[in-house]
């Protein structure tokens, strides 16, 4: 069954259509990047994606049914995600977060909880800082500690919506890097500015500016190469696809080397 079915999809918030006639399939184990400009609508596919909104005309499933019905299958990291860095919360108290619906805060967790909750610690490799503030932690450490919470409900599908901004180059390969690991078991969904780094670890990607473009890149050594000795990342194909002539930043003056599919 398809991870997610996006037909003929079609979004407003008021009067102004934002997303238009958007056809998109996700295979489970797919890691799709939605890319493109700001304000072109990425944030409002995913949160139609998680039934935060409704379309207007069109359907979207996941795993076959609307997506308010599979909330429990979806991990979602949502944009610059807002915890008070002063609040003197520990760790393993965000992650426990994940639990929602499940059993009240107000009469705290139960063993079960916390050790999936270390669990899920585990899997980013933040399992030592459980007992940590959260505002002593590094971005990127936030960042891996927001991506156990959603991983605590077990999901088939996690969604994330800018998961690097504002984290350093090494931690941004970091969070990629875990998430190639994530995605041998759970389908990956990730919105990025970061066409370089995204399309290394991504096998599909979907540009978005209201209508979308999309592309199958899993071949990546036929789909992007790179120039000379600089590993400058050339995203010509890509270009060429949405309709630009050239790669302005590399020209062609150095040789083509392509670049291994990893
Ligand atoms: N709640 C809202 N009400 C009305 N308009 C909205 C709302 N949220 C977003 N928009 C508008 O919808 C358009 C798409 O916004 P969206 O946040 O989906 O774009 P985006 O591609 O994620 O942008 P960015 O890269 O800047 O995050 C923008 O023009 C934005 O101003």
């Amino acid at each position: 069954m398809t991870a997610v079915e996006i037909k003929d999809l079609t979004f407003a918030y008021e009067k102004d259509i934002i997303l238009e006639n958007i056809n998109l399939t996700v295979e489970p184990l797919d890691f799709l990047a939605i890319i493109g400009p700001n304000g072109g609508g990425k944030s409002t596919l995913l949160k139609l994606m998680l039934g935060l909104l409704k379309p207007k005309s069109g359907s979207i499933c996941v795993f076959g049914d609307a997506p308010s019905k599979q909330l429990s299958r979806i991990g979602y990291v949502p944009q610059n995600t807002n915890v008070n860095t002063d609040f003197p919360i520990k760790v393993i108290e965000v992650v426990l977060m994940g639990h929602v619906g499940e059993k009240r805060p107000l009469f705290g967790y139960g063993k079960d909880e916390t050790a999936c909750a270390m669990g899920a610690l585990s899997q980013v490799g933040m399992q030592d800082f459980a007992q940590s503030k959260i505002g002593d932690l590094s971005g990127g450490q936030r960042q891996r500690v927001m991506i156990a919470r959603a991983l605590c409900a077990h999901p088939k599908i996690l969604m994330l919506d800018e998961p690097t901004s504002s984290i350093d180059i090494k931690g941004q390969k970091e969070i990629y890097e875990l998430l190639r690991e994530l995605n041998k078991s759970i389908t990956v969904i990730v919105v990025s500015h970061d066409i370089s780094v995204i399309l290394e670890y991504a096998n599909k990607a979907a540009h978005i500016n209201k209508r979308l473009a999309y592309h199958d890149i899993s071949n990546k050594k036929e789909t992007f190469h790179t120039h000379g000795q600089e590993d400058h990342f050339c995203e010509i194909e890509l270009l060429q696809l949405l309709g630009a002539e050239s790669c302005d930043t590399c020209g062609h003056e150095s040789s083509t080397v392509w670049r291994e599919k990893k």
